[in-house]
């Protein structure tokens, strides 16, 4: 039983068979690949948030985001459920840039860096490039094992 539960985004970034990801070079995550987010501030919505996070983090403004997927994460030990916002971005202005946070990199979508990734990523991600709305549950001892995971497809999110 989780006593406290904490929104964060994560925004997708996609274009014609390729997905933009970033490399964390710090913080929650640091050395992983993954897409843009992180917490939602008091005064903004969840999707305020996906699209600020967004740009601070790879310097592109969000023109449009769909939710594709809530994802709830459970650590061993850590009271703290992460409940996580994820949205997918077609539309968008600028070129991705590096910044402190992340390095961004395009990849083929069949060419997922899922080995550098969040492990519940390979799970989800053929979902979401299949445009299957999804809900998830993992159960994480430390940042590399999943004890037991739920993913369930979704018509409305
Ligand atoms: N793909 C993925 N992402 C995250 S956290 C993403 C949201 C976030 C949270 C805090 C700082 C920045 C970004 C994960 N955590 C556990 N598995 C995971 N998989």
């Amino acid at each position: 039983m989780s006593t406290s539960q904490k929104i964060f985004t994560l925004a997708m970034v996609r274009k014609t068979n390729a997905l933009l990801l970033g490399l964390k070079k710090k913080g929650f995550g640091e050395g992983k690949w993954n897409g843009f987010g992180g917490k939602v501030e008091k005064d903004e919505t969840i999707s305020e948030g996906a699209v600020r996070e967004l740009e601070e983090e790879s310097g592109l403004v969000a023109k449009c985001l769909t939710k594709i997927g809530i994802l709830e994460f459970e650590f061993v030990g850590d009271p703290v459920l992460f409940e996580v916002h994820v949205f997918d971005v077609t539309q968008y202005e600028g070129e991705p840039v590096e910044t402190e946070e992340m390095k961004p990199q395009w990849f083929p979508e069949d060419g997922i860096p899922y080995e550098k990734m969040w492990p519940d990523d390979i799970l989800w991600y053929p979902l979401y490039l299949k445009g299957i709305k999804f809900r998830g549950h993992f159960l994480y001892q430390g940042y590399d094992t999943i004890l037991n995971y739920t993913l369930t497809q979704m018509d409305h999110l």
